[in-house]
């Protein structure tokens, strides 16, 4: 059979049945027009069923509703009803471990959303939560469908309650293609990692356009919401890549990271990296003067397995990291200060950067490694007005209602609020670890010296001389990590070089911990 009508024949056998079944599939799988399939190409992007063959492992996919097409009427509609509507859903095997995606395809109705295309979106969301496995949307729609009005915008309601409802129950995961307008920009912002291409994706409420019109500014797709602007700069995006291959690519590494479902831990693997591998490299990275900047990713790269780690948000609030990882092949999430940005201090980005980032790994079971090195939260009328008090409560509500195993390691300065809520020992870290280089404190010598011999140094025939005096006096007093052991404030304090097995060690031990939390609703987390 060659040509099939739209409408069923009636074949007189079996064989012609599947013979006309066959010629359905063909004719859904090529979609709307070789034509259609070039401008797709000729934009620097794949066709939907291109990028699901980069993401599932080979032959591993099956379609749901591949001959699904819509019933709506009026613009035209009635004469346009193509198989899929505009998404292709359906699961496979991402390294054999199930994951379910749905991907818009542009070439039809520019991958819009009207009621059918929403609907086999909510049958898969639903059978990924049913099945416990993860969702990957791969995102190049232009919103929702104008010609369906209100039951378009119905079908977003329904992704969104979706959303929400598995938000920490299954990793979702939201890759951004193309062009993604209004309801196709939030769904992603309910999910747990947003990817991005340079160039070909955009993720805007409303367009340049409308921006225009309303408030006079003007800007280019990209200027408003490519993906430099979100990986950089408000943190909508936490990877932007410059093709689709590698984000693909990343989008499959991440999902190596991460568990099946809440129920389950991270898969292991087996690591050909010692866990005892002395570091001793490490004495020299972090130089024992606090005010000296160094790079905090060349002491994760020595700590962790083979040096691999995926960072997420790389690019946003560089003075926290936040990165998957390996050690003795078990995941972990690891935050840590960044001296070589902005000192390291707490702002309000970064608080939120690791806040949403410990809650991510609480949701998933994944122990969290905190490598500290911070003066404090930055001071300034931006910060405060800008509601560092409650951006800041962010991350300390994260670590406290965090129940995974919990290590931190003072590298060497830890003060004032920022030491607390860098996950302290005294806000349920199970572990507690300093280098001998470490000073915690409620703020650094100088400004503590200033505050509380504030008078003895006024009152001094020499001042600088006294002041001077008394910041050595202060630290020799309270600025060292035995300060903190004797109290018990730290487990212990450790060779540098030793860090990895300890942190190994650790984690090993902690692996069985079972903690609950008392039984609610849920909390109210600061916003
Ligand atoms: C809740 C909400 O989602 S509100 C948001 C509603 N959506 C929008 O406002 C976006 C409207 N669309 C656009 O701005 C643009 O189409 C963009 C930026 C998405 C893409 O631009 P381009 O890459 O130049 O593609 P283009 O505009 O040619 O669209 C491709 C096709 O999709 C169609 N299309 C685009 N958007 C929609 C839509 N929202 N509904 C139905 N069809 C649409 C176009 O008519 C065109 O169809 P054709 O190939 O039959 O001519």
């Amino acid at each position: 059979m060659t040509v099939v009508d739209e409408t069923p024949g009636e074949p007189s056998d079996t064989r012609g049945r599947v013979a006309e079944l066959l010629a359905l599939r063909e004719q859904a799988r090529r979609g709307p027009s070789d034509r259609a399939t070039e401008a797709q190409h000729a934009k620097g992007k794949l066709t939907a069923r291109e990028r699901i063959e980069l993401l599932l492992d080979p032959d591993s996919f099956k379609e749901v509703e591949q001959l699904r097409r819509h019933r709506a009427t009026g613009f035209g509609l009635e004469e346009k009803k193509p198989y899929t509507d505009g998404v292709i859903t359906g699961w496979g095997t991402v390294e054999g471990r199930t994951v379910f995606v749905y991907a818009h395809d542009f070439r039809i109705f520019g991958g819009a959303l009207g009621e059918a295309h929403a609907t086999k979106i909510h049958k898969i969301m639903d059978m990924a939560i049913s099945a416990g496995a993860p969702l990957v949307s791969l995102n190049d729609g232009a919103g929702a469908r104008i010609q369906e009005g209100v039951s378009a915008l119905a079908g977003y309601g329904g992704i969104f309650q979706r959303n929400t409802r598995a938000s920490g129950v299954i990793p979702q995961i939201s890759v951004m293609l193309g062009p993604c307008a209004g309801g196709a920009a939030y769904s992603p912002a309910l999910t747990d990692f947003v990817f991005m291409v340079r160039e070909t994706s955009q993720m805007f409420i409303t367009g340049p356009d409308v921006v225009k019109a309303v408030t006079g500014e003007e800007i280019s797709q990209n200027g408003l919401g490519g993906a430099d602007v979100h990986a950089e700069t408000s943190g909508v995006a936490h990877f932007a890549y410059d093709d689709e291959e590698t984000c693909i690519a990343e989008v499959r590494y991440l999902l190596s990271m991460l568990p099946s479902n809440n129920r389950e831990n991270p898969p292991t693997v087996a690591s050909d990296d010692p866990a005892d591998r002395r570091g001793d490299v490490l004495l020299d990275l972090v130089p024992a003067d606090g005010n000296r900047p160094y790079d905090m990713h060349k002491v994760i790269e020595e700590l962790v397995d083979d040096g691999d780690y995926l960072e997420i948000h790389e690019r946003w609030a560089r003075n926290i990291i936040c990165a998957l990882a390996r050690l003795d092949g078990q995941v972990v999430g690891i935050v840590a200060n960044q001296p070589q940005s902005l000192a390291g201090v707490l702002d309000i980005e970064a608080s939120e950067k690791a806040a949403r980032f410990v809650q991510m790994c609480d949701a998933f079971n994944i122990p969290i490694v905190t490598l500290l090195d911070v003066p404090g939260f930055l001071p300034g009328v931006d910060q405060e007005h800008g509601g560092i008090i409650r951006h800041g409560a962010k991350l300390l509500y994260a670590y406290c209602n965090a129940t995974v195993p919990r290590i931190s390691l003072i590298l060497r300065k830890a003060y004032g609020g920022a030491y607390i809520v860098m996950d302290s020992q005294s806000i349920g870290a199970d572990l507690t670890y300093a280098w001998p280089t470490n000073e915690i404190a409620v703020m650094g010598a100088e400004g503590a010296a200033n505050v509380i011999f504030r008078r003895q140094i006024a009152d001094a025939e020499d001042p600088e001389a006294m002041r001077i005096r008394m910041v050595k006096e202060y630290k020799s007093e309270l600025m060292h990590p035995y300060y903190a052991a004797e109290r018990g404030l730290v487990d212990d304090v450790i060779d540098p070089a030793e860090t990895r097995e300890v942190l190994i060690a650790s984690l090993a031990m902690l692996r069985s911990k079972h903690a609950d939390l008392p039984s609610r609703k849920h909390g109210n987390p600061p916003q």
